[in-house]
């Protein structure tokens, strides 16, 4: 068999990395600022002391059109340019065994060829520090190159490559976004750095910088937030995880976030700039903090514009969420007015984490305050002035109840709003002993006092009509007297028995095979009918129950009823709609009714 080579289609290849790999053109200034910073890492591991500069000129310094990038790295022999530049996917900077060596940004073996991005002809001039003169290379992006000796011979081993931006392109080589790119990428770089003689690398990562005073360190770090993220942080937090080789900062943001949409990290690698939105670097839950951080163990994806998902990356996350944990636990015991002005903002992450973790759950039960009808309480001062820890489940019912059950005594907390309802329920976690229960409104009644007979005697007309009227909806008529006075009437369904009402209504309309498997769910035992209690406590109800014409007494009292319904957004039946717009045209009918007239 005839043993041949792969043929490598460069075009493709090039068509391939712009279209599917790199997210803009702009990435040629990265990786020729990558491949510089490791050959001058390559040359110094045998001359520590060799110069170490990168200099970038752009088409205005250069005056014919070239962008060129000189560094004083290793350089490379012509043997050496024939296996490295030529071979697509070779690298240096990798061991024998193929895994990248630790101590170089690149990997891959492809970096080179972003140039291709931007021109069609790149060029390289260099000198290898192992002797030997200086050669030109030229590759093609129709994957031609030429090698030759370099018309000049350079004074120091070192590289340069030079290309011209193809037309169309030439924005990417324009001298103002070439300095941004390379101060945007190459910034915290601990080598200089220059374009047209201008240096874009300054003191290496803020976070490292020694300041005379914290105070000073708290203000720079300040400012550096605002720079980058264009917000004053609520706090600065200082992050590292060695096995990741992370080190960097979490800034704590000023206003609420919203926590579906994730606000990326800024992420170096080693030194140099991976990407400004990184996701995935903290808990779900930590979406009031954004990061800086610089990593050296963590491996980016081949675009080098995100970082691998794997086990690594996992412990990272984990430990850098541990982290803002802990800050939010030490506030509570050193700065217990600043935890409470940060639930006030955050309080959504805050819960959210709650959900799964205890320490957090603790929180939140002694600093958080929730809405109850006792006035916004955290929950542990809400548990020391009421036994048991009753909740609605939804903000509707919160606002109907909450000032019957206050009333009465009884505490509630509206668990109507998000995670509310859950949190309540994982209380006993900290404490079995604490009781949680689902406030039942037909319990309220309970504690409402009766009339005396005597009243409740004379009232019997009136109750036995308005019995009759509301016979036809279901609904038991009662009278007691509660507070507060203002509410004249409450619609109370026992919850169980709002369940077994809906499988009667649903069987009412399903077909017969259907209705007898519901049939199976319902007990059989009648239950109690829902009730309207009449409050003999509000004045209007007493007006009402002593009307002599027990036709507009009726009236009044499914007006009653259909009000209650609505404002405990109970679900209208067809039957409560005919009677609520009944009623309703009722009234205003007798309100502008003749007085010698009768009602019709
Ligand atoms: N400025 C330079 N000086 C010396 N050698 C260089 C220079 N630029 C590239 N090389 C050599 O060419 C090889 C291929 O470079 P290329 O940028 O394609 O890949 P890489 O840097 O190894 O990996 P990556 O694809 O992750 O950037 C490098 O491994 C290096 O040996």
């Amino acid at each position: 068999m005839v043993e041949r080579a792969f043929q490598v289609d460069l075009r493709g290849v090039v068509d391939l990395l712009s279209h599917h790999l790199y997210a803009s053109p702009r990435v040629y200034v990265r990786e020729l600022l990558q491949n510089a910073v490791d050959a001058i890492t390559a040359r110094r591991s045998a001359e520590p002391d060799c110069p170490a500069r990168v200099d970038i000129e752009s088409p205005e310094r250069t005056g014919d059109g070239t962008v060129r990038v000189h560094d004083t790295g290793i350089g490379l022999t012509e043997a050496e340019i024939h296996e490295l530049l030529a071979t697509i996917g070779r690298s240096s900077k990798r061991d024998d065994l193929g895994f990248s060596r630790h101590e170089f940004l690149g990997q891959f073996g492809i970096g080179l060829l972003a140039c291709f991005l931007v021109a069609d002809e790149v060029r390289m001039l260099t000198r290898s520090a192992a002797g030997g003169t200086t050669m030109e290379w030229r590759g093609h992006a129709d994957g031609r190159y030429e090698i030759a000796p370099a018309p000049t011979e350079r004074a120091e081993p070192g590289s340069t490559v030079i290309l011209r931006a193809r037309p169309g392109v030439e924005q990417w080589s324009g001298a103002t976004v070439i300095a941004e790119l390379a101060e945007l990428f190459g910034g915290l770089l601990p080598i200089e750095v220059t374009v047209d003689g201008r240096p874009v690398t300054g003191d290496g990562p803020p976070w490292l910088v020694p300041y005379p005073t914290t105070a000073d360190r708290r203000h720079a770090l300040a400012d550096y937030a605002e720079d980058l993220f264009g917000f004053t942080p609520f706090a600065v937090l200082d992050l590292a995880v060695p096995e990741a080789g992370l080190t960097g900062l979490a800034f704590v943001l000023p206003q609420a976030a919203n926590p579906a949409a994730h606000a990326g990290h800024r992420v170096y690698l080693k030194r140099m700039l991976l990407a400004e939105n990184v996701e995935g670097l903290l808990p779900d839950w930590a979406f009031f903090v954004r990061c800086v951080v610089d990593v050296t163990e963590l491996r980016p994806t081949a675009s080098r514009e995100a970082l691998y998902d794997d086990e690594l990356l996992d412990a990272t996350r984990e430990r850098l969420g541990d982290r803002i944990r802990d800050w939010l636990m030490e506030l509570s015991t050193t700065d217990p007015g600043r935890l409470a002005e940060f639930l006030r903002v955050h309080q959504l992450g805050v819960k959210a984490l709650a959900l799964h973790d205890d320490e957090m759950l603790r929180l939140v039960d002694s600093w958080l305050p929730l809405e109850t009808n006792a006035g916004a309480l955290p929950l542990a001062e809400f548990r020391r002035r009421f036994d048991t820890l009753r909740y609605t489940t939804s903000v509707e019912e919160f606002r109907q109840l909450a000032a019957v059950a206050g009333a009465q005594g009884i505490g509630v907390v509206n668990g109507g709003y998000t995670y509310d309802t859950e949190i309540l329920q994982r209380l006993p976690v900290l404490d079995p002993a604490i009781q949680v229960s689902r406030l039942d409104p037909a319990e309220l009644a309970t504690h409402f006092e009766l009339v005396d007979p005597h009243t409740e005697l004379g009232l019997r007309p009136f109750l036995t009509a308005a019995q009759r009227a509301l016979d036809r909806l279901d609904c038991e008529v009662a009278l007691r007297a509660f507070d507060p006075p203002s509410l004249p009437a409450l619609y109370l369904v026992d919850r169980d028995n709002q369940h077994r009402a809906e499988l009667r209504a649903t069987r009412k309309v399903a077909d017969d095979l259907w209705a007898d498997v519901l049939s199976a769910f319902d007990a059989g035992d009648e239950p109690d009918r829902p009730q309207l209690v009449l409050n003999h406590r509000n004045p209007l109800l007493r007006r009402i129950a002593a009307v002599p014409d027990p036709r507009l007494a009726v009236l009044a009292v499914e007006s009653l009823y259909a009000q209650s319904l609505l404002l405990g957004q109970h679900p209208l039946r067809p039957a409560d709609t005919a009677l609520l717009n009944r009623s309703f045209a009722g009234l205003l009918e007798w309100a502008v009714h003749d007085p010698q007239g009768e009602i019709a």
